[in-house]
């Protein structure tokens, strides 16, 4: 059974809704679903005696909260859970060594984390906690620190890629052998579970709309507080991790302040101004008229869950629109889920044209990932890249077409250099729109190629976007700097790398 027809098989099982949960361990069937009650009969009695764990006979009771992208207090199941289960709870983090060896950890994405986890460490401590840190393999350090509070459950967010999906099993397998049971939380993550909807017969839907109808259809499970208090054990903590304990290399300038508060200070800002214009705007290259929150719903200091309540709460064209593109990171969420090698492989290919070998092309690649192509929008959308660790959607759109439809350049190169830079990069998001862009995924339109002077005349009219990131042409009036191949002046700006059309 594939792991999302078991995970929908559960769903509900406890919490109902969106907010499933699956716990397994002790009793040693191995595999996810067993149900909270088969479970809780199981060898966690030998901890209640054995470690005096449990509070059956009087002594503390402990439970783990595993943080992984779920980096918040409020709406956070898996703390939820932590709590419900046990007096005292361990909030742990574990530095993974598995991340940074799969090169997953780079600076700009270390230095958001490191904000993120100083600050779910200050709001920990605002309410009698602290959180736990420790560094190595996520599986040892999670087994050893729950077997030193003698913790007889850890809970654990659902998440969809391979790695995740082999953490998952590899903690509950190594839980259960020493007795103790994992509880993995579905709608942490994501706001509708993957495998939650499906087609008939089918574990994910390959197709946006016919996906979105059920989506939105679905009911989601209420919002969590945040708890007043978290009463955490004893325990043997490394320090907060640094930006650049985390990975080497310099972060970009621009990039945003990581954590919980930022992220509720963004999502107010957002709420208050641009939200209502969003269905017209979204696309205005120079406008900011997005959320901006694609960093903080990666580390999961907002959950999609609850942006969707509020979204629906507030109303309105842009609200809808707003909600609608939480359904495209839902959407390509159960493609990875039931799809984990689509990360690196072509999901389905349907281009016309084939990819031209990446060496011969080395220079092309080079002026792509530098802004120097000659174009001045996609030169303009890569050095906001570089800058500030994020780029406007319409940029990505354009960028990515201009790598693989027009270089036939391929995809996994432009992910790659996406991955290296985007604060907010997505194994999920990035690959599968990658694969959209290019031809080999859901898109329904394979060989659509953007035209990045259209593209720019549409999405950046009067070509302040273009201005404000290619100092080399901020003295051009209007849309004339988007063509200034056209313009009879000494510029020290590249001439166009392909043929303009
Ligand atoms: C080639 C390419 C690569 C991308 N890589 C990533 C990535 O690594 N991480 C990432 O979060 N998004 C990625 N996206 C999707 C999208 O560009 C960003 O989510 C969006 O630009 C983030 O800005 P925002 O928060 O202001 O978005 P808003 O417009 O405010 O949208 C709200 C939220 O909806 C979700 N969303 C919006 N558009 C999409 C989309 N097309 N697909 C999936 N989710 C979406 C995001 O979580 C976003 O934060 C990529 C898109 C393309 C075309």
């Amino acid at each position: 059974m594939s792991r999302d027809r078991e995970r929908a098989q559960h769903e509900g099982t406890k919490g109902g809704g969106t907010g499933g949960e699956r716990t397994s361990g002790a009793k040693g069937s191995g595999t996810g679903g067993t149900g909270s009650k088969e479970a809780k009969g199981g060898k966690s009695a030998k901890h209640e005696g054995g470690k005096g764990a449990n509070g059956a006979n009087g002594a503390r009771a402990v439970s783990v909260a595993l943080f992984t992208a779920d980096l918040r207090l409020r709406d956070n199941p898996v703390l939820h859970g932590a709590l419900r289960d046990a007096p005292e709870v361990v909030p742990l983090f574990v530095v993974d060594d598995g991340v940074r060896a799969a090169g997953f950890r780079v600076p700009n994405r270390a230095a958001f984390l490191a904000d993120c986890l100083a600050d779910l460490d200050a709001a920990l401590r605002e309410r009698g906690g602290r959180l736990v840190v420790a560094r190595g393999d996520v599986v040892a350090e999670t087994c050893r620190v729950a077997a030193a509070v003698g913790a007889a459950t850890v809970h654990l967010a659902a998440d969809v890629s391979g790695y995740a999906a082999r953490r998952e099993e590899r903690l509950r397998v190594a839980l259960a052998a020493d007795g103790r049971r994992l509880t993995v939380h579905d709608g942490t993550v994501t706001a509708v579970p993957p495998g939650a909807i499906a087609p008939q017969g089918k574990d994910h839907f390959a197709v946006f709309s016919p996906y979105f109808r059920r989506w939105d259809a679905m009911s989601l499970r209420d919002v969590l507080r945040a708890p007043r208090t978290v009463r955490v054990p004893e325990v043997r903590s490394a320090r907060l991790p640094t930006a650049p304990g985390l990975a080497s290399g310099t972060p970009s300038p621009g990039l945003p302040e990581g954590g919980e508060s930022a992220a509720r200070r963004r999502l107010r800002a957002w709420e208050r101004g641009p939200l209502d214009a969003y269905a017209d705007r979204h696309d205005d290259l120079a406008g900011d008229a997005t959320s901006r929150l694609s960093p903080y719903l990666h580390f999961g200091c907002v959950s999609a869950n609850e942006l969707v309540h509020r979204a629906r709460r507030h109303g309105g064209a842009g609200a809808d629109a707003f909600v609608r593109q939480l359904a495209w990171r839902d959407f390509h969420h159960q493609v990875l889920a039931a799809r984990p090698d689509a990360a690196h492989r072509d999901y389905r290919d349907r281009r016309s044209e084939p990819w031209r070998n990446t060496d011969a092309l080395a220079g092309a690649v080079t002026a792509w990932r530098e802004g120097r192509t000659g174009f001045p929008v996609v030169d303009a959308a890569m050095r906001q890249l570089a800058h500030e660790g994020w780029m406007h959607n319409r940029g990505r759109l354009l960028v990515a077409s201009f790598l693989t439809k027009t270089l036939n350049v391929h995809w996994r190169v432009g992910a790659r250099h996406f991955l290296d830079l985007l604060v907010d990069g997505d194994l999920a998001n990035n690959q599968l729109n990658w694969q959209w862009v290019a031809g080999t995924g859901n898109d329904t339109r394979p060989n659509r190629v953007l035209n990045p002077l259209s593209q720019a005349r549409r999405f950046d009219p009067r070509g302040d976007y273009v201005r404000r990131w290619v100092p080399e042409l901020a003295g051009i009036e209007g849309r004339a700097v988007h063509r200034p191949w056209r313009l009879d002046a000494d510029l020290d700006y590249p001439d166009p790398i392909v043929e303009p059309w």
